[in-house]
Formats: C-alpha cells, sequence, structure tokens
C-alpha cells in the first residue's frame, strides 16, 4: 500500500496524525476492531489445547507474513491515522462528547483485555487513558509539540471494567512552555480516579 497523503513536512507537530481514513483501505479499521474484540475474549477464555495450537498456527504465519510489510516509524498507520483508537491498540478505544480549545470530555469502556483483578481496571491502564486524552488537548490545533514531564495520578475508588466511564480533560493554566493540566474518570457519580500532568512545550532541537 502506498500512502499518498504522507507528509513529513517541517512544522507538523511529532504527533500529528499523517494519514487519513481513505489512504489505509477500507478494512483496516474493522481489521483493527476485530482485534481489539479478539484480546477481550482471549482475556476472558480457558482454551482447549487444540484450540491453542491452532491459533499458535495462526499467529505465527500471519506474524510471518507482516515481516515484509515492515516500513519506517515515519511511514506506519498506527498511532498516526485520525480514526478511533488513531490505529493503534495500546489505549483503549474512547468516544469525544466534547472538544473545546481547553477542554475534552468523552466516554469509554475498558474490556476484559484491561482487567486486573477483581472486576477493576489494570492500575496502570488509566494513567494510560489520561497520557492519552491529556496529551491529545495539550498538542491540540495551534499548539507546538509538547511532551508529558509528569502524570499524578490519584486513585480514589474501583474502576469496573465493562462498565461505560466518563473522563474529563481541562488547561488549569499555561506557565511558559509549561501546561499544566487536569483530568478526571468517573463512573456515573463516583471519581475512580483523577490526575494531574505537566506536559512541556519541546525546544527546537527536542523531539
Ligand atoms: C481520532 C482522531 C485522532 C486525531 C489525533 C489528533 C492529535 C492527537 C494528539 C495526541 C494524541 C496522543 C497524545 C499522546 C501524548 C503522549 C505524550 C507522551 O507520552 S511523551 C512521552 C513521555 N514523556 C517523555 O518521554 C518526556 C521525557 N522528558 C523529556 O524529554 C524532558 O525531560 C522534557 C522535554 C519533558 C523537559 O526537558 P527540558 O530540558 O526541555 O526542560 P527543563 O529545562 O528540564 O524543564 C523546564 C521546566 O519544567 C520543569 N520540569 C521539567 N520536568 C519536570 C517534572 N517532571 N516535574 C516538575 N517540573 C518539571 C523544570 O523544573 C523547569 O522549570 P523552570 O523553568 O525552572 O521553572
Amino acid at each position: 500500500m502506498e500512502v499518498a497523503s504522507a507528509s513529513a513536512e517541517p512544522g507538523r507537530t511529532w504527533n500529528s496524525p499523517h494519514w487519513t481514513a481513505d489512504d489505509i483501505g477500507p478494512d483496516f479499521a474493522p481489521m483493527l476492531d476485530a482485534m481489539r474484540v479478539f484480546h477481550h475474549r482471549l482475556a476472558g477464555a480457558r482454551l482447549p489445547d487444540d484450540l491453542t495450537e491452532e491459533m499458535r498456527g495462526i499467529f505465527e504465519r500471519l506474524g510471518e507474513r507482516l515481516l515484509e510489510h515492515q516500513v519506517p516509524e515515519e511511514r506506519q498507520i498506527a498511532g498516526r491515522i485520525d480514526i478511533p483508537g488513531r490505529g493503534q491498540l495500546l489505549v483503549p478505544n474512547y468516544e469525544l462528547d466534547a472538544v473545546e480549545p481547553d477542554f475534552l470530555a468523552g466516554r469509554l469502556t475498558y474490556g476484559r483485555h484491561f482487567l486486573g483483578r477483581n472486576g477493576a481496571v489494570y492500575g496502570g491502564a488509566i494513567p494510560l487513558l489520561f497520557d492519552s486524552v491529556l496529551g491529545r488537548l495539550a498538542n491540540g490545533p495551534g499548539r507546538p509539540a509538547s511532551r508529558t514531564a509528569y502524570l499524578h495520578v490519584d486513585y480514589r475508588s474501583i474502576t469496573p471494567i465493562e462498565t461505560e466511564l466518563r473522563f474529563t480533560a481541562e488547561v488549569a493554566r499555561q506557565e511558559g512552555r509549561k501546561r499544566f493540566i487536569r483530568g478526571t474518570l468517573s463512573h456515573g457519580g463516583t471519581l475512580c480516579a483523577d490526575v494531574d500532568a505537566l506536559f512541556l512545550v519541546l525546544r527546537p532541537h527536542q523531539r
């Protein structure tokens, strides 16, 4: 697949999406969705040996086929495409309900893939979400590229899997290169976690 709108022109932020849905063909996003469903079902499954063996063979063959399609980072699709999840599988998919210059709000459901124990989301999956959502706000339109300097996350109550959650992110203040951003994750009226983060605008030599 050749990607027509590839762009490495100077001035683009480091995490700009480089590709559009038209660049990747009709099956790429649904293929990733199928993989996400697969992750959740695999995490929740107890498999018979014959199925495990069959799956190992399928994965080995597919992995082999992917080898010949490896590309340099700037040409990869994962994380660089303007589709839900940005085309990568690390961060749980979320939907945005409000997008303002200094505020974002949205919803997500952590599936079984993200289970820690006893119905609770794995703790580390929460800063992962916050880094993505707050990073998106910190690097929003018209803002020069910034990187996470810290994410201070407080876990206020259990975050349930397979339950719709709501999140918010807002720019608290900007001081020179420092963007202080706050966020929350909640379930109904219950606050699950909140975060205070610092993003630092990169200097010209930084990447
Ligand atoms: C479906 C549609 C899709 C559309 C898509 C649209 C766009 C979407 C966009 C996005 C989505 C996803 C976005 C994800 C985003 C993820 C971002 C990351 O995770 S980045 C990886 C993790 N972070 C690092 O690896 C940084 C590593 N650290 C560094 O590189 C440096 O430390 C850096 C750049 C952060 C700072 O280094 P210095 O040398 O530039 O800055 P110094 O001079 O040390 O500090 C400047 C000031 O900041 C304070 N400072 C620095 N670090 C601090 C800290 N940890 N805590 C407190 N203060 C700190 C210092 O004390 C100093 O303050 P004084 O000016 O003196 O007042």
